[in-house]
């Protein structure tokens, strides 16, 4: 099967559409207000509208309540919901009960135990995405920064899973080819600025990951 990939923090129609043409598998929106990739009830179902189902559409919420992921999920018209706060596997479990999504759970790596962690989730979430454990006070993910990936060895669940943190059009290749993964999430490494998506690095990831 080809990898997916999920380019996320869209903010523009022309960014969604260009990584459609690119040969992403999924776009991301980001609901969680400080990131610099927020976009708003309004702008989701704005930037959304034209987009059919070839392409599936993940919202990311960071430790939200239902009422916010409910307004949010109807704007966007989301496929899947991104948990990735600190939620609980009884709060994932109580998140997919509600709204009857697949739930994805971002999982903050920085040690070979935070990747073990993962198996509280084996009954509750669909799949996993571990991403790099940023720093106290930055934004949980959409920071650019890496982990080691030898450390995903010690992830031995039976969950599918992703990985996500720091990926670049250079790097995307070699980090697929290291982990196996068979899902690459990247959002500043399309990025000339926070929040500024750039088609043609858009395109040039896509690829990288699709010939890997
Ligand atoms: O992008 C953000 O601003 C963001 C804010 C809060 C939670 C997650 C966020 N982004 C997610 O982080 C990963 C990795 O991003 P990067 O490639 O390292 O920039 C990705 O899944 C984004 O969805």
């Amino acid at each position: 099967m080809p990898n997916q990939i999920k380019i996320c923090g869209l903010t523009t129609p022309e960014t969604i559409a260009a990584s459609i043409d690119a040969g992403a598998t999924h776009i991301g929106l980001n609901f969680y207000p400080p990131s610099p990739r927020f976009v708003s009830v309004s702008t989701a179902a704005q930037i959304v509208s034209n987009i059919g189902n070839e392409i599936s559409k993940v919202g990311v919420f960071v430790d939200a309540t239902d009422g916010f992921i409910e307004q949010n999920l109807r704007a966007g018209a989301l496929d899947i919901l991104q948990l990735h706060g600190k939620e609980t596997p009884d709060r994932v479990r109580e998140v997919k009960a509600k709204f009857g999504l697949p739930v994805w759970k971002v999982l903050s790596v920085e040690t070979a135990e935070d990747v073990t962690k993962a198996v509280r989730y084996a009954d509750v979430a669909d799949f996993l995405l571990f991403d790099t454990k940023t720093p106290k006070g930055a934004l949980p993910g959409g920071m650019g920064l890496g982990f080691d990936w030898g450390l995903l060895e010690a992830y031995d669940g039976a969950l599918p899973w992703g990985l996500a943190g720091g990926l670049t059009p250079e790097n995307v290749a070699e980090a697929i080819r290291q982990t196996g993964t068979t899902l690459v999430d990247t959002s500043s490494g399309v990025e000339t600025a926070p929040g500024i998506k750039d088609v043609d690095l858009i395109a040039a990831f896509c690829k990288a990951a699709r010939e890997a």
